[in-house]
């Protein structure tokens, strides 16, 4: 029989209090059993549903006025680097307030800045969309927002094809950055761009959204605890449905989704978070760090970008086996309900744990021990939204984990790692590569140009 079972929650990188928290999170929604009116989601994924809890459930208004009275919080401030979509739902969660959404006092963000390489008036009517405060500027170009010597972090949020250009004309201005996944289209564009985040002194994270959720770090914490034993496979999909009865799939050929000048394919969008649950659960928890062995089947699409990649994954010193999955014809699961099984299932000597959901933002976990006599224990997750804002995406984490690292004096993240993401980028780089897919020179070099299409927008 199923239990399903109530978040317990934990003091971990999402809790700054510091104070003494109650054992546990009762199923209480301030905001009702959706805990989503009115909200519009241009992701329009959120999963809100009458069976999840939210984060904060219960704050003891006493342990506020304590932490308020003893620390103000560290302040980042943000430069937004595109106006597309994830610049808009980041942004957004950036601007929610981190004690009231989600119980986080020791940090919060100011939005500086946002720019666009397209024009002024776009990077305005960006801010405007979003309910940026008056204070935010608006600026027409990426080097323009690179030189405001009030912007402590550049948020990279243009397609993958831009990450290495972009990504270096902020470290190279001396910024810190937050870059979009896929960090880039090579591992050696990655290696340069750490290396760069050395010689600067600077931060650097790939955003990497999955890791800092709680979900994830709960997983992490489970594995670690050993309660399913020693993991030794993993096998983890993201996939969306868009086959189309003509043999293509439902994004024009110029989407960066499929367009190769834009680095499109499903391995690097969306695989990338297959790998994340692979790496998260596996390699990130070795002791002796070890690369592993990749083998590629990928299906290319007539653009010649991938349409579907699985990666099988090898660590023959830890007997262990991972495989990433992602399709852009057949989506995970069938239904919400995911009836066709968990996206990710991580299996150890002892049981195993079943993650339900978005591989990029699941919303349940449940762990199912050999020794246990059949019970499964089930925990749901949901995102909490500001109620000023009606809004929270689940984002705020990895900003948080950003402000965090720099009010610290951390140049990298200790929940991923530079090396982690250039070892990511290696196997995505191998898979494509056994499948034959390759970019243009334009996206692929490693040599940085500061008037290059890609920073200037002349495209
Ligand atoms: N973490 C997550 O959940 C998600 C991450 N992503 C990642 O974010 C990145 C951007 O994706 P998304 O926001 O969906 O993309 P969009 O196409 O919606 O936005 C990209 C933005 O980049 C800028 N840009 C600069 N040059 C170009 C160009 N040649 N073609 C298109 N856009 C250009 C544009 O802003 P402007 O003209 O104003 O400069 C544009 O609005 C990708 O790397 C993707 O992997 C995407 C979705 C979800
Ligand atoms: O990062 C992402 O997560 C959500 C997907 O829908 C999107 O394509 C991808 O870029």
């Amino acid at each position: 029989m199923a239990v399903r079972g109530r978040f317990i929650r934990k003091t971990g990188p999402y809790n700054s209090l510091g104070a003494p928290k109650p054992a546990e999170c009762p199923a209480i929604n301030p905001m009702g059993p959706s805990g989503n009116e009115g909200n519009s989601d241009p992701i329009g994924d959120d999963q809100e549903g009458s069976k999840t809890e939210r984060y904060p459930s219960i704050i003891r208004v006493e342990d506020q006025q304590t932490a308020m009275a003893s620390n103000t919080p560290f302040t980042l401030k943000w430069g937004i680097m595109a106006t597309g979509w994830i610049a808009e739902t980041f942004t957004q969660d950036l601007l929610t307030n981190p004690a009231t959404t989600r119980d986080v006092h020791d940090v919060r963000h100011e939005v500086v800045a946002a720019a666009s390489s397209s024009s002024k008036q776009r990077a305005e009517e960006f801010l405007v969309k979003i309910k940026a405060p008056s204070s935010a500027k608006a600026y027409g170009s990426y080097h323009e927002l690179v030189a405001d010597p009030e912007i402590e972090i550049i948020y990279v949020a243009t397609p993958h094809s831009h990450h290495f250009q972009n990504a270096m004309l902020a470290l190279e201005a001396g910024k810190n950055v937050l870059c979009e996944k896929a960090l880039t289209v090579t591992a050696s564009q990655a290696q340069k761009l750490v290396q760069k985040a050395k010689e600067k002194n600077v931060f650097f994270m790939e955003a990497v959204w999955t890791r800092y959720q709680p979900i994830s770090i709960k997983v992490r914490e489970l594995i670690q605890s050993g309660v399913i034993g020693t993991v030794y496979r993993v096998v983890a999909d993201l996939s969306v449905g868009n086959d189309k009865p003509d043999g293509t799939v439902s994004f024009a050929d110029t989407n960066r989704m499929v367009n190769p000048d834009l680095a499109g394919g499903a391995l690097l969008d969306l695989g990338i978070y297959s790998l994340t649950w692979v790496f998260q659960t596996m390699y990130h928890l070795q002791q002796e760090k070890e690369k592993p062995k990749v083998v590629a089947a990928v299906q290319k699409y007539h653009t010649g970008a991938d349409e579907a990649t699985s990666i099988i994954m090898q660590w023959p010193q830890h007997k262990s086996q991972g495989i990433a999955l992602t399709s852009l014809r057949l989506a995970t699961g069938v239904d919400s309900e995911n009836t066709g099984g968990p996206a990710i299932r991580i299996q150890g000597s002892g049981g195993e744990i079943h993650v339900t959901g978005p591989a990029y933002r699941p919303l349940q976990y449940k762990v199912i021990r050999s020794d246990a006599g059949g019970k499964i224990e089930t925990v749901d997750f949901s995102i909490p939204k500001d109620p000023e804002r009606n809004w929270g995406h689940g984002m705020f984490w990895e900003a948080d984990e950003c402000a965090r690292c720099i009010r610290d004096g951390k140049k990298e993240s200790e929940s991923l790692p530079w090396q982690e993401s250039l070892v990511m980028m290696e196997v995505m780089e191998e898979a494509l590569k056994q499948g034959g897919v390759t970019y243009p020179d334009l996206i692929t070099t490693d040599v940085f140009d500061a008037q290059s299409p890609l920073n200037t927008g002349k495209r």
